[in-house]
C-alpha cells in the first residue's frame, strides 16, 4: 500500500499538539493535545480521532518525549501507530531554523545539530521540537522526519528591515538580528486570502495578524514577506497574552539596576507575566473583554492597550507595502475576537479599511470578507491551518 499519511507534531514549550493527517486531501485522522508537560503535577492529554469517542487522562509527563511516546500509544490504540506501513512522513513544526533553513528539510544528524546550534535564539521552543524528533526518530528510524520552519518564510524580509540599529559586528558575531516567526502560517493565509479575492498571491500586498496566545502581524507582498513585528525571538512586536512584546530594551536595564532583578527574571517577567496577563491578570481574550463588559478598568487597559499596539503596526505596514489589498486576521483571536477586529480597524477610513458589523458578527467559519462592498481595501477572517500546511510540505517533500 502507498503511504499517504503524515504525523504532524507541533511541540510548545510545555504542550505537545499533534494531527494524521491523510494526505494529498488532508483529511483528519486523529488530532490530539498533550499539555502540562515538566510542570508540577499529571499532565494530561486528549486524543480525538475523527471515528470513535473523544479519549481524555491524565498521566506523568516529565519531558517531551513523555508527551510523544503518549501520544504514540494513543494512535497505536486507533491502528495509526507511528511504525504504522501507511505513515509517508512526520513533519515538525521547528520554531527557529535561524537564517540556514528556508524551506522544509528532511532532518539528518547536520540537521539535527543546527537546530541545536539555534537553541540560545529560542530557548522555550527548539529544545521541545528537538525532543519531538529524537522520539519520532527512537520509534520508528525509518519514516522521514521533515522539519519546517516558523523562520522559514520570513527569510525574503530584507535587510533594511531585519537588521537592527546596533554594531554590526556585535550583531554578525552572534547573529543578532529579526528572524520573524508563525511564518507558516502568514504564508498559509497570505495565500488563502489571495484565493478568496480570487486572485494569485504574486498579484496582492496582505497584511496577515496572527492573533493567538503568542501574536504577530507579516506584510507580504506579491506573496514574499517583506516585514514581521517578531524578531530575533517571539518576544518582539505586538502585546500577547503573555508577552510584552515591544518595550524601551531600557526597560531591562532599569530593572536590573533599580530593581535588583537578574536576567533571567526580567526574561520570565517579559515572556510570563506581561501582554495581557501582565496588565490585568487574565491571558484569554474572552475573560479580557468579559471583565471589560463587566466595567473593569484593567481589563478596558489591556484591551486598548493591545488594540493600540495592533493598531500601529498596521499603520506602519501601510507604509512598508506602499499599497495594501487586504487585511487578514487570523488565530484563536483574530478568527473569533469580532471586537478586536472591530477596535482594530475603527476610524481607518483614510487608510480604505472598514468592517461591516452584519458580516463581522455573523456566525461563519470559513475564509471570509468581513469589508463593506464600497472599502478599498478587503477586510478578511482567514482561519489558519499550521498542521495541514505543514503536512502539505512535508508530503511534497518526500514525494519528490
Ligand atoms: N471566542 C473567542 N474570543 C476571543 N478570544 C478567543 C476566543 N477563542 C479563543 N480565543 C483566544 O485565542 C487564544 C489561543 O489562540 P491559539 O491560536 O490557539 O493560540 P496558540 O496556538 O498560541 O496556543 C486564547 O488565548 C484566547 O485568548
Ligand atoms: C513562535 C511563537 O510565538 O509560537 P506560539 O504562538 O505557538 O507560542
Ligand atoms: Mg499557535
Amino acid at each position: 500500500m502507498n503511504a499517504t499519511q503524515v504525523l504532524v507534531l507541533n511541540s510548545g514549550s510545555s504542550s505537545l499538539k499533534y494531527q494524521l493527517l491523510d494526505m494529498p486531501e488532508g483529511r483528519r485522522l486523529a488530532t490530539g493535545l498533550v499539555e502540562r508537560i515538566g510542570e508540577e503535577g499529571p499532565g494530561r492529554l486528549v486524543h480525538t480521532p475523527a471515528e470513535g469517542e473523544r479519549r481524555e487522562r491524565e498521566l506523568p509527563l516529565p519531558d517531551h518525549a513523555a508527551a510523544l511516546r503518549a501520544a504514540g500509544d494513543e494512535l497505536a490504540a486507533d491502528g495509526l501507530g507511528l511504525d504504522s506501513p501507511g505513515l509517508a512522513a512526520v513533519g515538525h513544526r521547528v520554531v527557529h531554523g535561524g537564517r540556514t533553513f528556508t524551506e522544509p528539510t528532511v532532518v539528518d544528524e547536520r540537521v539535527l545539530a543546527e537546530i541545536e546550534r539555534l537553541v540560545p535564539l529560542a530557548p522555550l521552543h527548539n529544545p521541545a521540537n528537538l525532543a519531538g524528533i529524537r522520539t519520532a526518530l527512537a520509534i520508528n528510524p525509518d519514516v522521514p522526519q521533515v522539519a519546517v520552519f516558523d523562520t522559514a518564510f520570513h527569510t525574503t524580509i530584507p535587510d533594511h528591515a531585519a537588521c537592527y540599529a546596533i554594531d554590526a559586528e556585535v550583531a554578525a558575531e552572534h547573529r543578532v538580528r529579526r528572524y520573524g516567526f508563525h511564518g507558516t502560517s502568514h504564508a498559509f493565509v497570505s495565500r488563502r486570502t489571495a484565493e478568496l479575492l480570487g486572485r494569485r498571491p504574486e498579484e496582492v500586498n496582505v497584511i496577515t495578524l496572527h492573533l493567538g496566545n503568542g501574536a504577530s502581524a507579516a506584510a507580504v507582498a506579491g506573496g514574499r514577506c517583506v516585514d514581521t513585528s517578531m524578531g530575533l525571538t517571539p518576544l518582539q512586536g505586538l502585546v500577547m497574552g503573555t508577552r510584552s512584546g515591544d518595550i524601551d530594551p531600557a526597560v531591562v536595564f532599569h530593572l536590573s539596576r533599580v530593581a535588583g532583578m537578574s536576567v533571567a527574571e526580567i526574561d520570565e517577567l517579559l515572556n510570563s507575566h506581561s501582554g495581557l496577563r501582565g496588565l490585568c491578570g487574565d491571558n484569554d481574550m474572552r475573560e479580557v473583554v468579559r471583565r471589560m463588559d463587566a466595567g473593569d478598568e484593567r481589563a478596558r487597559l489591556a484591551f486598548d492597550v493591545y488594540i493600540h499596539r495592533l493598531r500601529s503596526y498596521l499603520g506602519a505596514y501601510f507604509a512598508v507595502l506602499g499599497r495594501v489589498d487586504a487585511v487578514a486576521f487570523t488565530a484563536g483571536v483574530g478568527e473569533n475576537a469580532t471586537r478586536v477586529r472591530t477596535a482594530a480597524v475603527a476610524g481607518l477610513d483614510a487608510l480604505g479599511l472598514a468592517v461591516d458589523e452584519r458580516l463581522n458578527t455573523a456566525a461563519d467559519r470559513g475564509p471570509r470578507l468581513i469589508s463593506p462592498e464600497y472599502a478599498r481595501v478587503a477586510v478578511a477572517v482567514v482561519p489558519t491551518d499550521e498542521e495541514l500546511e505543514i503536512a502539505t510540505q512535508a508530503f511534497a517533500l518526500v514525494n519528490a
